[in-house]
């Protein structure tokens, strides 16, 4: 079983993000750029590589007021040269749009309603518009973006199609982006909106940014796993991608489609499985993957991230049940009160009225039975906790720079400690929640996180301990975490919050059951392993 053909993930910083946040420049800055000739066609991207910009300066107007546009290495820079009010409208203000964030440009020739007023007296005189398709962040949620078109214009068609011929050849050279992706959709993900979550946020803007998506509606539960274990290799080398379209039980099908080929002993296939990216267009009923990931459950933002090419290395969790059997996840696996919880609502399942009603009252049930479970809990501590409770977010320093965490080249077989790494623990107690969380785990439930600082990163897990306490201690608890989490700082004395790299579970007399990502696993003998960055994701972060 052990997989020869795993390949370490080579975990890529993001440079041109880095750059583009830091590529405003001073005024006085601009006028040294300014000093070679007029001269901005022909701009090649190894041009703009080269330290300083090609001299590519010219003038549009935007809405209403001109600008001076400046093509840099890095991004378009705008910068306003009056700073008339244009009523109803405000002034446009000084912007940099990195191409980075530049999904797409197109060349039009607008029509505006002034021109027929203007014909009264004289000849229209033609305008071409340069589009520049990016994206805002709105003041409120700066994470949940939204499509914005940056509209620059000019009489001088030449002027207009050479920057747009110049930016598209910036952005398209970008080797980040993603040409061909598979897209594996669940019809019925979101009580069924999932087809219209496509068709209508992330579809669209994928076309617009020229990506080829190839769309797999499933048929049946674990038909997307399937049909990732059993690409070929050509399929696997001519897509760049896999995304899931539905809720976090269609990610964790591609993630262990994925994961299936790459420990199928196949070098090849396992190689071009290592490299592919996955991403999660939300359109399920709870989507904590996109929304710890993005920090929103836009799909629109989602599929933003997806065009631009945005990569992340994620952690994941290796899942080793006692009948044998593993999976891989990248939420959480849960025994006591949330496995309680699960089968109780399984088991209301054959009453149709219930719904998704059924949830809360399974979950009022299983408080009021207030059960604890017997059992030996054996962990491998992460060898240095992190510094202090920060959460993770975009070019998380943290995640950068974790240390005393297996590296990612293990094998994702591998589920024995490397030398080196500290000794096993084992506490044996009565607890009533036991949870392994890899990621903070956002949903519309606890916007921050079941577990806030938990990182997409770290190579760490936060073993969350809840031993004997009464039913009022735990509603306590379960009140806290849609504010605070599960891992806050906090004074109830019966949670045990730990960073751990591994943790096994062994049952003691009566057993509850493992909730692993909103399934019930066979065996409630459990072994848990992070794989640090085994996974790269179309994503950068929480910003
Ligand atoms: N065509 C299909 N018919 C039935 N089940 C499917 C189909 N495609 C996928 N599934 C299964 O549905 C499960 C749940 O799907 P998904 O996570 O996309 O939606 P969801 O609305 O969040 O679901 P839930 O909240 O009920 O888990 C997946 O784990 C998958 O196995």
């Amino acid at each position: 079983m052990v997989s020869t053909a795993f390949k370490p993930l080579k975990v890529a910083p993001v440079p041109e993000i880095a750059e583009a946040e830091g590529s405003w420049r001073s005024p006085s800055q601009d006028s040294m750029l300014l000093r070679k000739p007029s001269r901005f066609s022909h701009v090649h991207l190894t041009d703009l590589e080269a330290g300083p910009s090609t001299d590519c300066t010219a003038h549009f107007v935007l809405r209403g007021a001109t600008m001076k546009a400046h093509l840099t290495k890095s991004g378009v820079q705008l910068t306003p040269l009056e700073t008339r009010r244009c009523w109803p409208l405000s002034a446009p203000q000084p912007a940099s749009i990195p191409f980075s964030e530049i999904l797409c440009v197109a060349t039009s020739q607008p029509a505006p309603a002034w021109r027929h007023c203007r014909r009264l007296w004289s000849t229209p005189t033609i305008t071409h518009r340069l589009s520049i398709c990016t994206f805002r962040r709105p003041r409120l949620h700066s994470c949940n973006w939204v499509l914005h078109s940056v509209e620059l214009d000019s009489q001088d068609e030449d002027l207009v199609r050479r920057w747009a011929a110049d930016i598209n050849e910036a952005v398209g050279t970008s080797s980040k982006r993603p040409r061909s992706l598979l897209v594996l959709l669940n019809p019925f993900g979101g009580s069924g909106r999932a087809p219209t979550v496509w068709e209508r946020d992330a579809s669209p803007l994928l076309s617009k940014a020229g990506v080829l998506c190839s769309v797999t509606v499933t048929t049946r539960p674990l038909d997307a796993y399937k049909t990732v274990r059993d690409l070929s290799l050509q399929e696997l080398q001519t897509c760049d991608g896999i995304l899931a379209v539905g809720g976090d039980g269609m990610f964790q099908e591609v993630l262990n489609g994925v994961m299936a080929v790459r420990s199928c002993g196949e070098a090849d296939r396992a190689a071009a499985a290592a490299k592919l990216r996955l991403g999660h267009i939300p359109g399920g009923s709870t989507d904590a993957v996109a929304y710890s990931l993005n920090g929103t459950r836009s799909a629109a933002t989602a599929a933003l991230h997806v065009a631009l090419g945005d990569r992340t290395p994620l952690d994941v969790m290796r899942v080793d049940t006692g009948d044998g059997t593993h999976r891989f996840s990248v939420c959480y696996a849960t025994y006591g009160y949330m496995g309680d919880l699960l089968r109780t609502s399984e088991t209301l399942r054959w009453s149709k009225w219930l719904g998704e009603r059924r949830y809360p009252l399974a979950g009022a049930l299983t408080l009021l039975r207030g059960r604890c479970y017997r059992a030996c809990v054996s962990y491998l501590p992460s060898m240095h906790s992190a510094p202090k409770a920060v959460e993770c977010k975009s070019q998380c320093q943290l995640c950068a720079t974790a240390t005393g965490v297996p590296p990612a080249d293990i094998s994702i077989d591998s589920s024995t400690p490397s030398e080196g790494e500290p000794a096993w623990t084992s506490i044996e107690g009565e607890f009533k929640s036991i949870m392994a969380i890899v990621t903070p785990c956002r949903s519309d439930m606890s916007a921050g996180g079941l577990a806030r600082t938990a990182h997409l990163n770290d190579g760490r897990l936060k073993l969350v301990l809840v031993k004997r306490c009464s039913v009022l201690q735990y509603l306590r608890l379960l009140i806290r975490i849609p504010t605070l989490g599960i891992d806050a700082e906090h004074d109830l004395p019966f949670i045990t919050v730990l960073d751990v790299v591994a943790v096994a579970v062994k049952p003691i007399g009566a057993e509850s059951s493992w909730n692993v990502d909103g399934e019930l696993m066979p065996s409630n003998h459990l072994s848990a392993r992070v794989h640090r960055g085994a996974v790269e994701v179309f994503s950068r972060g929480v910003e």
